[in-house]
């Protein structure tokens, strides 16, 4: 008997990527509180946005970035809805801690495919999300985020042949939050914004839930 299986050895599997998305997460009044508050971030207290924590490649991400932004309404919201992604994303965050920014992508900017994880780069990120805030009507076009689909169980590096990849693009709607796991390639479409004004950004929060520093925990070994 035949025991080679009839699948080639060649097969790719195509398999898409979960993201939860919600609309509407913080409703009109707290959404567009916090609209403000990213538009008052302008000029020296954005920078460059970095890739790898460090460096800035233009190349492969431009856009701008603060991250000393604080929203403790929206983790509020996130601990909130956390249980539901978790179970649907089959990841567990408990003990985890969130390490945000606000990102600004204006006229020109993108952000090239990437993982927000691998074994030598943030390995404690668990879960990502990012929140979107805009002006209403929306005044760019693009820089919607495309997730692209895994490809099995072949070129794992780069989520199959360059060429014969697939994806789902996701609207940076404002007040939308989007969750998926680190390990999913994305990239940020290139965002045409014409008025050029720093209010008119396509802005983000974005982050993780990280699993703690073990150089942070506290010493309770017993001797
Ligand atoms: O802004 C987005 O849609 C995604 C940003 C992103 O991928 C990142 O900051 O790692
Ligand atoms: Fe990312």
């Amino acid at each position: 008997m035949d025991h080679r299986s009839p699948v080639c050895t060649d097969a790719v599997w195509r398999l898409p990527v979960t993201v939860c998305r919600i609309t509407q997460f913080l409703g009109e009044q707290t959404a567009g509180a916090l609209l403000e508050r990213a538009i008052d971030s302008a000029g020296d207290t954005l920078q460059p946005s970095m890739i790898r924590d460090r460096e800035v490649v233009p190349d492969f991400r431009r856009s701008r970035s603060r991250h000393d932004f604080a929203a403790p309404e929206l983790m509020a919201a996130i601990d909130e809805v956390l249980e539901a992604v978790e179970h649907t994303l089959g990841v567990s965050c408990q003990h985890t801690e969130p390490s945000y920014s606000l990102n600004a992508h204006n006229d020109g900017d993108f952000y090239r495919p990437h993982q927000d994880t691998s074994a030598e780069f943030a390995p404690r990120r668990l879960l990502t999300f990012v929140y979107y805030l805009h002006r209403t009507p929306r005044p760019f076009d693009g820089g919607e985020l495309r997730v692209f689909d895994a490809a099995l169980p072949l070129h794992t590096e780069t989520a199959g042949r360059w060429q014969e990849r697939t994806w789902r693009d996701w609207e940076p709607e404002h007040d939308s939050i989007v969750f998926f796991l680190p390990t999913a390639w994305h990239e940020v479409r290139p965002v045409s914004c014409p008025s050029k004004q720093h209010a008119d950004s396509r802005f983000a929060i974005n982050g993780w839930l990280c699993s703690p520093d073990p150089a942070n925990r506290g010493n309770d070994a017993s001797p």
